[in-house]
């Protein structure tokens, strides 16, 4: 990372986690072997299907801990989650595979895989292309790329291979600088994470913020944070296509109820700022 002011931030020592798992990886499978895999998956979903159209849309989150909060769910059967989420009429299920800090793994990305019809978004500090073949072998149709861990050259080469791959790529921002990196780099799926990964703060002003910046022609998508109906619709009203849940459904009683909850309000037209006025 560039800025080494303020001392090692979480995310640091997150990446160097990222990087030791990754090189004991490359060292078990060749890019040959994944490239293989990848071939003999399930063609790619369409996630711009999933992610567009007139209504808000529920990407929602296998999240067993955080890095801010712990342990927040055992979930023993990662499969039996998203089904649920299927259930309850989630358009994307995202599935966090970073093991150190997130108890998430590529398996629990293939159990996914076999058990849902919908687009799903492998969640993880991807810095390399290998990461992407891996996301396509085990399954994945979206892969999360953070503006805050790549320099732009790898971010826009990223872009291309996940592109170029069938994956779609869903390109994090946290400030406006990262967003110009971003709509430079040619996204057109953009994340905005109220939570800081340097700091773990959540700021759900932020996507209000950033939001009316990003182009028209770009997927919005509001990160973190959403505690409800509630703070989906606080989203909508700002601009949002669809947001991103975890932590809320994971440790709620019913996350098949809570997911029906947010796909019900996301479904209202008249919570898009395109529908509030006139049409
Ligand atoms: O659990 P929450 O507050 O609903 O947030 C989900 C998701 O936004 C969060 O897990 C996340 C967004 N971007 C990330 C990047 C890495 C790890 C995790 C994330």
């Amino acid at each position: 990372m560039s800025e080494r002011t303020e001392g090692p931030s979480v995310l640091d020592d997150i990446l160097d986690g990222v990087r030791a798992d990754l090189a004991a990886r490359q060292q078990a499978v060749s890019i040959d072997e994944l490239k293989r895999r990848a071939e003999r998956a399930q063609p790619p979903r369409d996630a711009m299907a999933a992610l567009g159209g007139d209504r808000v849309s529920v990407i929602a989150e296998v999240k067993r801990s955080s890095p801010s909060k712990g342990a927040l769910a055992a979930i023993a059967d990662p499969a039996a989650l998203a089904a649920d989420y299927e259930a309850g009429g989630a358009h994307v299920i995202s599935v966090l595979t970073e093991r150190r800090k997130f108890g998430g793994s590529l398996d629990d990305l293939a159990a996914v895989r076999a058990r849902v019809d919908i687009p799903i978004l492998r969640k993880d500090f991807i810095l390399t292309s290998y990461q992407l073949w891996e996301a396509r072998a085990y399954g994945a149709d979206l892969a999360l790329l953070m503006v805050v861990c790549l320099e732009q050259e790898a971010l826009v080469s990223l872009i291309e291979r996940a592109e170029s791959i069938g994956l779609t790529p869903l390109v994090e921002v946290h400030t406006e600088e990262e967003l110009e990196r971003a709509v430079a780099a040619g996204a057109r799926v953009i994340g905005v994470n109220a939570r800081n990964l340097k700091t773990l703060e959540v700021d759900r002003d932020v996507f209000a913020k950033i939001a009316p910046k990003i182009p028209d022609n770009v997927i919005k998508i509001a990160e973190s944070g959403v505690r409800g109906p509630h703070d989906l619709l606080a989203y909508a009203r700002s601009g949002a296509d669809a947001v991103l849940v975890g932590e809320s459904l994971v440790t709620g009683k019913d996350p098949r109820k809570a997911v029906e909850a947010l796909v019900t309000a996301g479904a209202h037209p008249s919570t898009r700022p395109d529908h509030s006025t006139e049409g």
